[in-house]
């Protein structure tokens, strides 16, 4: 178990949520079951939060999940999830059998230019880089001086983010540019709704998340890792404390 104390008010509302008959664990995946790395393709989970989440979804009428900004593929690999989890790529927007909606041949031609634009961007600024997709781009600054951050992130807001039918996300050192809608409370609904449960508990860090904070209804129960704004009605510090929680339901609902 963790040494993190979590607060009091958290670990009651914990420990309600996990009489409930049947659960959704939900998490988000990088800043939250995965430590913020410099550069993605380096972010490995917290192997106590992926316990964690791996022994809730076998616990008795107990579902978890992870839903991720990054590529489904990419959230596959990079967290080494069994198949007891249910993966949710794309910000919410891809699950195992796919897209809701295919990407649509116009939204892939929108895609190839902004990773076009976004490359001739990150080309003259070192240390930007850029991440594909399948339905958006991500243009990430974090190993970048602040000077050379500033001006690809200036370029990439007055060029494709501002673009015809491009839906603009500004998350931790950067930005991403996707051809679809996406949220993860959407997701957060139709997992609901699909697996039958009776509450949802769901745990993020980044901007993306608040749209499934904001989707939580009476009874469930969201987490807020880090500072900031949040619609969450709890909050942990740091991944530590996203271990010691994941952990509490765990042991909670075995
Ligand atoms: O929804 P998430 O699972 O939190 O994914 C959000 C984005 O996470 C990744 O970028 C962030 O984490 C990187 C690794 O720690 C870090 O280098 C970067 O600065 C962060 O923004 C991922 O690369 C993106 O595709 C996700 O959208």
């Amino acid at each position: 178990m963790s040494e993190t104390v979590l607060d009091d008010a958290l670990v009651t509302a914990l420990e309600v949520f996990a009489a409930r008959t049947s659960v959704l664990v939900a998490s988000d995946f990088d800043g939250c079951v995965s430590p913020i790395v410099s550069r993605p393709e380096d972010a490995r989970p917290d192997p106590r939060s992926m316990a964690a989440l791996e022994a809730a979804a076998v616990a008795p009428l107990t579902q978890a999940a992870l839903i991720s900004g990054r590529a489904r593929v990419d959230l596959q690999s990079l967290s080494g999830a069994s198949a007891n989890l249910t993966l949710v790529g794309s910000h919410g927007a891809e699950f195992a059998d796919g897209f809701e909606t295919a990407i649509s041949p116009a939204q892939e031609e929108l895609l190839q230019r902004i990773v076009a634009e976004f490359t001739s961007i990150s080309d003259r600024f070192p240390g930007t880089s850029v991440e594909r997709k399948p339905a958006s781009v991500t243009l990430h600054t974090r190993m970048a001086s602040h000077e050379n951050a500033v001006s690809a992130l200036e370029l990439a807001q007055a060029g494709p983010a501002s673009w015809d039918g491009v839906h603009v996300t500004n998350g931790k050192m950067v930005i991403e540019l996707a051809v679809i809608e996406t949220s993860k409370g959407h997701a957060l609904d139709r997992l609901r709704a699909a697996m039958g449960v009776d509450a949802v508990f769901y745990i993020g860090d980044d901007v993306t998340d608040e749209k499934a904070f904001a989707h939580l209804r009476d009874g469930d129960v969201g987490v807020k890792v880090g500072g900031g704004e949040t619609a969450a009605q709890y909050r942990v510090a740091d991944t530590d404390g996203v271990a010691a929680v994941l952990e509490t339901i765990a042991a909670l609902r075995g």
